[in-house]
């Protein structure tokens, strides 16, 4: 089975405010635009990928992931999160009513394909599935099979609410590249440690020689 992935990107301004003692407010925006290209340049790799639909309204993220390969998507509802994820879900389904899909998170700049298909290839066995986060408490991405609504509840304990919702947890050893999200600065540690993508690397050595 090959996936329609949906990510969200909130407008690169307000994108990774918990970074704010790691990433100045200058570098922070570019930051976030490397964690999402490199997120979806390593989506768009993996064999279990259909394609990539980024929901944003921020316009440079739009152009610059579009350019990779990725649909851009309008977050027409303006309601947060996962309003932006059901919109984009609902796009996908309006010319693909067959779809299975995932939402994923944009800030997986340590995202391998062979590891993001072994997943995608284990939530197939579900109607629903998701993996938790590095930290045991969130979400990375939650699946949701063909005719079956993808119900993001994304956000505080979303590993507790997605497994309350009725969707299967992914039990997986040795995908810790889809588990590693990065928002705080401890985070990008973990991240770096795993081996990120070329646009994060280039923009984690401007953080330390422009020292934050
Ligand atoms: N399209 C869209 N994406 C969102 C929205 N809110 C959050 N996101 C994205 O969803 C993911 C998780 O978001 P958050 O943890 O709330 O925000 P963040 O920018 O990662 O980090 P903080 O500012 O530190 O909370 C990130 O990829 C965000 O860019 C929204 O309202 N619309
Ligand atoms: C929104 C989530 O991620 P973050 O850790 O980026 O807040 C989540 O885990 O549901």
């Amino acid at each position: 089975m090959q996936w329609t992935l949906v990510i969200p990107l909130k407008p690169l301004a307000r994108a990774k405010s918990r970074l704010s003692d790691t990433a100045a407010d200058g570098l922070r925006p570019g930051l976030a635009l490397a964690f999402a290209q490199d997120t979806v340049a390593a989506a768009l790799a993996c064999a279990a990928v259909k394609d990539v639909a980024v929901v944003t309204d921020d316009t440079l993220a739009g152009r610059e992931l579009g350019a990779l390969g990725a649909h851009i998507v309008a977050d027409e509802p303006g309601g947060g999160l996962n309003a932006a994820l059901a919109h984009a879900a609902a796009v996908v389904r309006s010319s693909r009513p067959d779809s299975a899909v995932a939402a994923l998170n944009a800030d997986l700049p340590a995202l391998r394909p062979l590891e993001l298909a072994r997943v995608l290839d284990s939530a197939a066995e579900f109607p629903r599935a998701f993996l938790s986060d590095a930290a045991a408490i969130g979400t990375t991405l939650l699946a949701a099979a063909p005719g079956r609504e993808l119900r993001p509840a994304f956000g505080a304990d979303s590993r507790a609410r997605h497994g309350a919702s009725g969707a299967v947890e992914l039990r997986l050893d040795e995908v810790d590249s889809v588990r590693q999200d990065v928002d705080t600065g401890d985070d990008l540690r973990a991240a770096l440690a795993l081996g990120v993508g070329p646009r994060t690397a280039a923009m984690a050595a401007r953080l330390l020689i422009e020292g934050k």
